[in-house]
């Protein structure tokens, strides 16, 4: 049998398709920069004599829905799905599940309905999603569509963590509350992290910081999730490609009444056009790192607040756990950035954290890997993140589940 799963963000969809005996990979691929003039289709799969094969190609790609046509017909052109009937599930990523779903949910129409009433608190994010979850159900009715979301694994947060300090109105009626993402990414590595400590999720305490286009810290108390920095929604914390992160909310009444910014305005502000894309014009890490050393101050700068910001919330969860045996390092820019992890933990000696600089250069490795001295009592760990594969096993369990439940 086979999983398909979806991870579509706000301007690109990434997929995988894996054979659910072994979870290897018969097909990845993604397509990027949707709705610009020209959007980018990659893709790679093994075909029926086991050779890999790959195919690039930058054509319009107008909306999420039509890129999902496209993976879709390629998938059948390439002969790597075949008879519908074996796909298994096809797992999606939806970003914002609110209070209601703590695990998978096979998608019926009351699902689709609940994820629709969420949307306006992940506006880049639950569109995009639904838009993914309802092509897939069109063209294959017959197999479960589960969404597995980011709020998810956060469920286990204690309500001093949750919890605004605002009037108890808003949290009763509106169910306003830090909810907090990337819950798929940060429960994997936490996984791979216990593995790598040699101890049992439940007993280990952790860091985990997804440092990818979004970016968010979370704080892991016996394998589960006890804070994170994201909130209601995904804008806030940590800073990132083009969103700010955490700041004066009084700054919103400023833009309002002394500039003159309408609501839709701010909002667009703060999520797209700030984080490092403010800060010195480019989102890009890769290239804000080789600026840098080019003497470009404000991406100097860029880097410099990202890393502080890091570093704040590092010590405020050390603060939170009491006792802390890894920090991980995942998504782009945690896997690759050696300079905002050196910078990060820079200082950190005293509490326990110290980076071993050679083993910080990746150079051409980049797997899983220790990147702390033998002396650290601290491990320092980066771990590519696989949310598809996380998200494939979640949507292979839960259709097994029903289908064991029925029989
Ligand atoms: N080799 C690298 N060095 C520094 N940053 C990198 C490198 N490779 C990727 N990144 C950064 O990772 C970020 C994207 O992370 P990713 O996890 O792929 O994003 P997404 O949230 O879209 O899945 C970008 O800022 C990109 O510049
Ligand atoms: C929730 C979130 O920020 O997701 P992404 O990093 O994919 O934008
Ligand atoms: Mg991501």
């Amino acid at each position: 049998m086979k999983v398909l799963v979806l991870n579509s963000g706000s301007s690109s969809i990434k997929y995988q398709l894996f054979e659910t005996h072994d979870w290897a990979v018969r097909a990845h691929g993604a397509v990027a920069r949707i709705g610009e003039a020209l959007s980018e289709f990659k893709e790679s799969w093994v075909d029926a004599d086991g050779t890999r094969q790959t195919q690039h190609v930058e054509r319009a790609i107008p909306s999420h829905r039509a890129g999902i046509d496209h993976i879709i017909a390629s998938l059948r052109t390439n002969r790597v799905i075949g008879d519908i009937s074996e796909l298994a599930a096809i797992g999606h990523r939806v970003v914002h599940g609110g209070e209601h779903f703590k695990s998978p949910t096979i998608v019926d129409e009351a699902v689709v309905a609940a994820i629709r009433a969420v949307t306006p608190l992940a506006p880049l994010h639950n569109p995009a999603n639904l838009e993914g979850i309802e092509v897939t159900r069109r063209l294959f009715p017959q197999v479960p569509s589960v969404a597995v979301f980011d709020t998810a694994f956060h469920q286990t947060m204690p309500r001093t963590a949750y919890r605004y300090a605002l009037p108890e109105w808003l949290y009763l009626e509106h169910r306003i509350r830090r909810y907090g993402f990337h819950g798929t990414s940060h429960h994997y590595v936490a996984k791979r992290a216990a593995a790598m400590l040699g101890k049992p999720l439940e007993d280990c305490h952790l860091i985990t910081l997804h440092l990818g286009n979004g970016a968010s810290a979370t704080a892991i108390r016996d394998g589960n999730s006890v804070d994170t920095s994201m909130g209601l929604t995904p804008l806030e914390g940590l800073v990132m490609g083009t969103r700010s992160g955490d700041l004066d909310p009084a700054i919103l009444f400023y833009l309002a009444k002394n500039l003159g910014l309408e609501m839709t305005a701010i909002e667009d502000l703060l999520n797209r056009q700030s984080g490092l894309l403010g800060i010195c014009g480019v989102n890009d890490m890769r290239e804000i790192d080789r600026m840098a050393e080019d003497g470009d101050d404000r991406a100097e700068l860029a880097i410099g607040i990202t890393a502080h910001r890091i570093k704040k919330y590092i010590g405020a969860y050390y603060a939170e756990l009491g006792r802390l045996d890894a920090i991980v390092f995942t998504g782009g820019i945690g896997e690759n950035s050696m300079e905002i992890r050196c910078r990060a933990c820079e200082g950190l000696e005293t509490l326990g954290i110290k980076i071993d600089d050679r083993s910080n250069f990746c150079g051409e490795h980049r797997g899983e890997r220790c990147i702390s001295t033998p002396e650290s009592q601290v491990r320092v760990l980066v771990i590519p993140t696989n949310e598809e594969l996380e998200i494939a096993q979640q949507a292979f369990d839960a259709t097994v589940g029903v289908a064991r439940a029925t029989q």
